[in-house]
């Protein structure tokens, strides 16, 4: 509990007059919202279910509520497994993401927790099984309770003789009392011994029928209806942070980073869970106590009513990770998103922080008839008012109390694991590998019965005694180390987001020089003290240090690409040609081409002034809302495709000089290799990289663009790597080898080029399947495309990528390996495709009479200097010689 007031979040804070909340925009929400209707609506068959049959006689032997392992949850068990994670929360769980969305680097921080201590836990459990006395503080109160709650006479048997201090008798004991069990089912006497309780016989359970359900996935009545009105009350506070997409979250908070999961792991614990929907049958958010589900598996029925249709895996790392929570006492971070509807007030934003919370119990139960992992959290705070609490709710802050109450245990006579009494209807044996699991005095629990909460387990109150770690503390704007790091400030730990210091809202880094709020009328912004770093700072290992041609570690993958390599000065240059009329050249720089004036030292060095304001663009194609790229960009000249609708292009006249310069040096690379039919460059992609950022596999086939694109790299070096699209590859359209596509052309570096076209002469075109079967045979081994190029870009060197075919056979990546680095690429946009209102943005001010040559001069002085040095070296031999002969 080591918090400072203003971090600690469970401190809420009071509402007063609301701020306007910034709006997400309605169409994005609605544009989600509909493609999860679609795509999880699901039918279920009606399923037909008798009457409760009758309730013969008590369960389960009840032991005292304060075991020693009580804080050990019912699934323990079970549910600690070595597995890979499952998707978390299907609902929100889009798959698709378009174009360019391949430059996401999902993979967050976080990494797969393994299952933790299962022997451990296994010792634990034994424990559990122990026989203890019962509590006799809570005896009175336990009695009191009875009359209250809706017990079945068989669990009120099972109460009275727990709240009379009887002793558990273990299963030996409870089969020879079994015959004591009156056979009308009334509950027994007292029994005459402390020792002997009335316990139903194992045998007398009812094995649990397999019910069958169908999924089918029928057109969602509820599409049609209009939006419910809210008519919660106002909370009683403002959260203490909040975000309005789903990127501003995952970002910027230490403890939530799934884009599409509901639960953030590492380690074997649950971070940060999501309550964005609601969390299934018998689930529910109060002021202090939340019940949801632990993984995902739900869909909606035909009148849009959210049901579980499938079984919550056992094995799956998210249940897993809440037990660890629980044995461990390491509380979590929930956050509510406004689809919530059960929370007791209007939620104020798209996505609120809550408060920590610690897991109490975790259990399988059944809900429309699969197995589902609940998990019961308390707020670890008790003192303070939580926001989410209704304006008009009656609880003060400071006033709630810590319940002594606790509902009572009992373990199940057949498998004997111990838990609290959980239902209302009467203790339920919640172990799904037990064969009286989810029934209620010996029979299966129907569907239809509507089970409720025992009030005493929903009103336990639990001491938090576990540590709260600091990363659940409002995360502060990142600070300037102590010691001067120039490097610091373009660090992965600098692209996280800020959550602002005036009004608590998340913020994803989106500008190249600041972290900005983006509340509306908020001011609040964060820089920290940037240095101009040189080029040397980042070029790693790979630092020239020498004054000749640099050295070119490209890596050529596939033996049918042709290498050709010269020396112009300075610079070599390696062209590949992997297929007919297309061509990849790689223009390798030196230090002294590089320290020219206007040259790539001077570049980067102007680049890091931030005139371009480089900025994160929202892709588009991503169905994640609000997905931002990793790296920040900004568009010179005409406007290109990829960016335009999101920022203006700023035309070359405005841009820095420097833009004209990159294009007067990487129009003279691409003549090189086209000639003098080089579509002219109009256009400059700015992108700049973070440490850790990378652009994933994409095309630059847009069409509004020419054959030839040229970039220039600078600063940090980076990997850029080169394949054949799948489809192209392979002659399949689908994954997993389906939809053989005969039209498809055969290119030079496909798989197996001569058995493809053997394929498309001679297998039988009008039958798909059987296509599939003999593409699938023919084709034997054959794996996703392969990386063909992977080239190493230095600091000062051009990539010129040419064919018109270029774009649409093949697709590239960038993944720089240092801390900073920026790639200026030029393309040719055709400006019959562009408004004429932009045309004059794409004119440059080019010497014609003043192209960029590669430096010849450089080189030859330095061939002068080396053959002066040479003759000097000889002429001193020569003397040397002459001198030992006279
Ligand atoms: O060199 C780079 O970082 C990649 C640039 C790129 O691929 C693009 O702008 O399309």
């Amino acid at each position: 509990m080591a918090q400072s007031a203003e971090t600690n979040l469970s401190r809420p804070v009071r509402r007063t007059a609301r701020k306007p909340a910034a709006q997400t925009p309605t169409s994005h929400v609605s544009r989600v919202s509909k493609r999860k209707a679609s795509e999880l609506h699901v039918h279920r068959k009606p399923v037909t279910r008798g009457p409760v049959p009758p309730q013969r006689g008590p369960i389960s032997a009840p032991v005292a509520s304060e075991t020693k392992a009580s804080s050990l949850g019912p699934s323990e068990n079970s549910a600690i497994h070595d597995s890979a994670p499952s998707e978390d929360d299907p609902l929100s769980a889009p798959k698709v993401l378009k174009r360019k969305a391949s430059q996401l680097d999902l993979a967050g921080d976080f990494t797969v927790p393994g299952a933790q201590n299962s022997a451990q836990l296994q010792l634990d459990a034994r424990k559990v099984r122990a026989p203890a006395r019962t509590n006799a503080n809570s005896s009175a109160s336990n009695l009191s309770l009875i009359s209250t709650l809706r017990l079945s006479r068989a669990s009120s048997a099972a109460f009275a003789a727990h709240c009379t201090n009887v002793p558990v008798p273990n299963v030996a004991q409870a089969n020879a009392v079994s015959s004591q069990v009156s056979s009308n089912g009334a509950c027994p006497t007292a029994p005459a011994s402390p020792d002997l309780l009335t316990i139903p016989p194992v045998a007398t359970a009812i094995p649990n029928k397999k019910r069958k359900t169908t999924r089918t996935f029928p057109k969602s009545r509820s599409k049609l209806l209009p939006p419910p009105v809210d008519t919660r009350p106002m909370p009683w506070g403002d959260p203490q942070v909040w975000a309005e997409t789903r990127t501003d979250l995952c970002e910027t908070l230490p403890y939530f980073n799934q884009n599409q999961g509901a639960t953030s792991y590492l380690n074997g614990v649950v971070r940060g869970m999501l309550q964005d929907h609601d969390g299934g049958e018998r689930s529910l958010v109060e002021e202090e106590l939340v019940i949801t589900r632990c993984s995902g598996g739900l869909g909606t029925d035909d009148n849009g009513q959210t049901c579980q249709v499938s079984d919550h895996d056992a094995n799956a790392a998210s249940i897993a990770c809440f037990s660890n929570n629980m044995r461990s006492k390491q509380p979590l971070m929930l956050i509510l998103g406004s689809n919530n509807k059960q929370c007791p007030a209007k939620i104020p934003h798209r996505y609120c922080v809550m408060a920590p919370f610690h897991v109490t119990d975790v259990w399988d139960e059944k809900s429309y008839g699969k197995i589902a992992v609940k998990v019961r959290l308390e707020k670890t705070d008790l003192q303070h008012k939580s926001w989410w609490a209704a304006e008009n709710s009656g609880s003060s802050p400071g006033t709630l109390e810590i319940t002594k109450d606790k509902a009572p245990r009992a373990a199940c006579v057949v498998c004997h694991q111990e838990r609290p009494q959980i239902f209302a209807e009467g203790w339920i044996c919640l172990n799904r590998h037990c064969s009286s699991f989810w029934s209620l005095d010996g029979c299966e629990i129907a569907h239809g019965l509507k089970l409720t909460y025992n009030p005493v387990f929903l009103a336990e109150r639990t001491i938090f005694d576990g540590f709260l770690p600091p990363f659940l503390s409002v995360p502060k704007p990142v600070q300037a180390t102590g010691q001067h790091d120039r490097l610091f400030s373009v660090t992965r730990q600098c692209w996280r987001g800020v959550v602002c210091t005036k009004c608590g809202r998340c913020n994803s880094r989106r500008d190249w020089d600041a972290w900005r709020c983006r509340s509306e009328g908020c001011d609040f912004e964060w820089r920290l003290p940037r240095d101009i770093i040189p080029a040397s700072a980042v070029m790693g290992d790979l630092k020239f240090g020498f004054q000749g041609h640099a050295i070119c570690d490209d890596e050529v993958l596939d033996s049918r690409i042709k290498i050709a390599e010269e020396r112009l000065g300075f610079w070599r240059v390696i062209r590949y040609e992997i297929m007919p009329g297309m061509v990849i050249s790689h223009f390798c720089a030196n230090d002294v081409i590089n320290g020219k004036p206007g040259g790539a030292d001077d570049i980067f060095g102007i680049l890091q002034q931030g005139q371009l304001n480089l900025e994160r663009q929202v892709m588009d194609s991503s169905v994640v809302l609000g997905q931002l790229t990793r790296h920040f960009s900004a568009n010179v000249g005409l406007p290109y495709k990829y960016i335009v609708g999101q920022k203006e292009s700023i035309s070359f006249s405005d841009a820095p000089a420097a833009c004209t310069e990159a294009i007067r040096r990487m129009t003279w690379a691409a003549k090189h290799i086209v000639g003098d039919g080089l579509q002219e460059f109009n256009e400059l992609l700015a992108v700049g990289y973070f440490q850790g950022t990378k652009m994933g596999y994409h095309d630059d086939g847009e069409n509004t663009l020419g054959a030839s694109v040229a970039s220039w790299s600078l600063g940090g070096p980076s990997g850029f790597n080169f394949r054949v699209k799948d489809k192209f590859y392979s002659g399949f359209r689908s994954p997993g080898q389906k939809n053989y596509d005969s039209t498809l052309p055969v290119i030079g570096l496909c798989y197996k080029p001569e058995m493809r076209k053997a394929i498309n002469q001679n297998a039988d075109l009008t039958n798909q399947t059987k296509l599939d079967k003999a593409a699938k045979s023919a084709l034997s081994g054959i794996k996703k495309s392969p990386t063909f190029l992977k080239m190493k870009l230095r600091h000062g060197d051009f990539m010129v990528m040419h064919g018109a075919d270029m774009q649409k056979y093949t697709e590239h990546e960038s993944v720089p390996s240092d801390m900073l680095r920026f790639a200026l690429t030029a393309r040719h946009v055709k400006p019959d495709m562009i408004d004429v209102g932009q045309h004059h943005k794409g004119v440059l001010n080019l010497d014609p009479m003043n192209p960029y040559d590669g430096d010849p001069e450089l080189y030859e002085q330095y061939r002068r200097e080396q053959a002066a040095i040479l003759a000097a070296a000889g002429a001193r031999r020569r003397g040397a010689v002459d001198a030992a002969i006279t």
